[in-house]
This record gives C-alpha cells, structure tokens and sequence, in this order.
C-alpha cells in the first residue's frame, strides 16, 4: 500500500445529465440525472483508494456547499486535508447523448483568497513527508496564477516526492516547466502545449519524446478511444483499449492516470501497468463514474487491451 495525495485545485460537483439528443435552444426532457462530488483530483483519489492505497485528498473546497464531497471522503476512505474557501465549489454539466458523445460545461470556479493559498502551500509542505507520490490534477480557479501551480510541483520535487500532472492550457504549460516526473495530457492538451496541431500518431511521439527530454520522464498522452501513448527515455508503448459501449467518458483520463500510478507504485512492469491502467479507463466509460477493477469481465478487458513497443528513439538511441 502507498501513500498518495492528490491536490485539486478546482473541485466541482459533476452533474451527470443523460439526455437524447440534443435540441440547442428548445426545451429538453431529459432521461437522468445525477450530481456527484468530483474534480479530477478526487477521482483519482476515488480509483486509487479502491485499488487499496493510503490516500488523502486536498485542495480549495467551496464552505457553502461541501456536504456531498464530506460525504464522498467518508464513503470512499479518503483523508480529507481540503482548505475550505469562500464561496461555492462549482457544478460542471456534463451532457451524455445516445451515441456516446458527451459535452462538458466546466464552470470558472470560485475566486481564491491569497490568505487560502497561503493556507494549501502551507498544508502541502506538513502532508509531504512520507508520500510515495502527489497527484496534481484539473484546472485553476479564476485569479489562480499558473505559476501557483509551478511551485507546488517543485515543492513536492524539491523534497523527491514523485508528482504526477494532469491539467491544461496555462496551468500545464507552467506545471511542465516544473518538470513533474509524469504527465498526463489528453491530445488536445499536448497540442495546447506543443502550439501545433498533433493528429497523427507520429506528430503525438514527437511531442511526447519533446517533454521527455525537457525532464518529464514519464509522459502518458491519452486519445480517447484510440488508446493511450506512453513515453519515456526514448522508448515508447500503445496501448489499444477494446471497443465497449460508452456512457460517459467524464473520469476516464483520471481512471487512467491513477490505473498507472497503481502500476507504477506496485514496482509492475510498464507493460502490466499500462494494460491494468487502459482496461480499467475502457471499464470507466461503460457507467457514470470512474472505473472498478472488480468488474466481472474485468479480467477479458484485460486480455481484449492491445499494447505494442513503438521503435526506439534514434536521438537518444537507448533499449529498453
Ligand atoms: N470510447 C472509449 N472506449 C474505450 N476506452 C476509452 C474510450 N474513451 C476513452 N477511453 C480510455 O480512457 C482514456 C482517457 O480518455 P480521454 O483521452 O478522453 O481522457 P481525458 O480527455 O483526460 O478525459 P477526462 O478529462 O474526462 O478524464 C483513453 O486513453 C482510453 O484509454
Ligand atoms: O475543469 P477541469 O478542472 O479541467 O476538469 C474538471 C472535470 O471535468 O474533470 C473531471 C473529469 O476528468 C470531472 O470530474 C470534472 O468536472
């Protein structure tokens, strides 16, 4: 068992609507809904804790509406080291349509007292000690400065704790800089961050092999339901998930990034890890929520997952 923490920064209630299609600007009944304590942070924490590890959570909580993520922590055994702040945490709409195509309304978040940042660096540097890795993951709030996020990766770095990211847009441009020993960016974020469009899997290597060699050693690029990238020291894995019917895809990149870190963590082989960590992603878009390893077919998952070497990288000419 490890001890993890994950931080988020900007948690948020997920309302999880199932709908038909959509109708933009018409009344829409819908088929189901449902409001759940959430932010990728928290999912991960959520994966994590059920494969067995030691997990605190942390970050800003919004006071005035924290019930559900109280009750979640309790649920779930998480550890609860949130700063509370100000305000109300957001709800983000997340809107499933019958073909599995689901749109994502992420609200900005609260806005963040400098005393409360003050308050997570603090609690940071107290929970350090001891952790076998921290997961930073989501997006800021509104008056957060990307460089916030700069800091607390080299804090954590600073101390040899392993630090896991996934966010986007500034924040991961910054946290990057940092050099977190992993990241996780989806496509649209790696292109984000490379300033150039990265639509073929050559183009995604490329990029990924380009953090690597900027002191990210493991880079995890995830496409949806091609499957996953992983990069490191010139080597390189696919992973090809099987086809499943999709519910929601909303946790599967957090499913994901915590199915590696569980792999990681377990001293398994890269292999192992990543085909644990990509049947247990395709698991999570079968159901609202992120994904259970004690899926009856969970092992089939498994052995229907497809993972392949990519050939090694000319420039720094290592084996695996
Ligand atoms: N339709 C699908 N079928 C099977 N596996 C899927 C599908 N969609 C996603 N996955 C798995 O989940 C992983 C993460 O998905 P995706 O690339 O959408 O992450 P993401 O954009 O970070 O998601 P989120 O931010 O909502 O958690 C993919 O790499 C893949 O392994
Ligand atoms: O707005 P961010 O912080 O980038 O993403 C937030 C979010 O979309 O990420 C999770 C899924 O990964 C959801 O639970 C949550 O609503």
């Amino acid at each position: 068992m490890a001890r993890i923490l994950t931080l988020t920064l900007n948690p948020a209630l997920d309302l999880a609507i199932r709908l038909g299609t959509i109708r933009l600007g018409e009344v829409n009944r819908t088929e189901s809904t449902r409001l759940d304590a959430a932010g990728k942070g928290i999912n991960v924490a959520r994966v994590l804790a059920g494969l067995g590890h030691d997990v605190t959570v942390s970050g800003l909580l919004g006071a005035d509406n924290e019930t559900a993520f109280v009750r979640t922590f309790a649920a779930c055994g998480l550890r609860d080291a949130f700063i509370r702040v100000p305000g109300e945490t957001r709800i983000n709409a997340k809107l499933s349509e019958p073909d599995g195509r689901v749109t994502d309304l992420n609200g900005p978040g609260p806005l963040i007292p400098a005393h409360a940042l003050d308050a997570l660096t603090e609690r940071l540097g107290s929970l350090l000690p001891g952790l076998d890795a921290v997961v930073i993951s989501g997006s800021l709030p509104p008056n957060v400065p990307p460089a916030k996020l700069a800091d607390l990766v080299r804090m954590a770095r600073e101390r040899q704790v392993p630090v896991w990211l996934d966010t986007s847009g500034a924040a991961l441009v910054s946290g990057l800089a940092a050099r977190p020993t992993a990241a996780k960016p989806n496509e649209t974020e790696l292109a984000e961050w490379a300033g150039r469009p990265l639509d073929t899997p050559e183009a995604r290597l490329q990029a990924a092999r380009r953090l690597n060699a900027e002191g990210v050693d493991e880079v995890l690029v995830s496409v949806g339901a091609e499957g996953v990238l992983w990069a490191w020291r010139g080597n390189a894995l696919m992973a090809v998930p099987p086809r499943v019917q999709v519910a929601s895809t909303v946790g599967a990149g957090d499913t994901l990034l915590a199915g590696t870190l569980h792999g990681v963590l377990s001293g398994w082989p890269r292999e192992r890890s990543l085909r644990f960590a990509t049947a247990l992603a395709a698991e999570s878009v079968r159901h609202v929520g992120v994904g259970d390893p004690s899926a009856v077919d969970f092992e089939l998952l498994q052995q229907q997952t497809s993972i392949r070497s990519l050939p090694v990288d000319p420039h720094t000419g290592e084996k695996r």
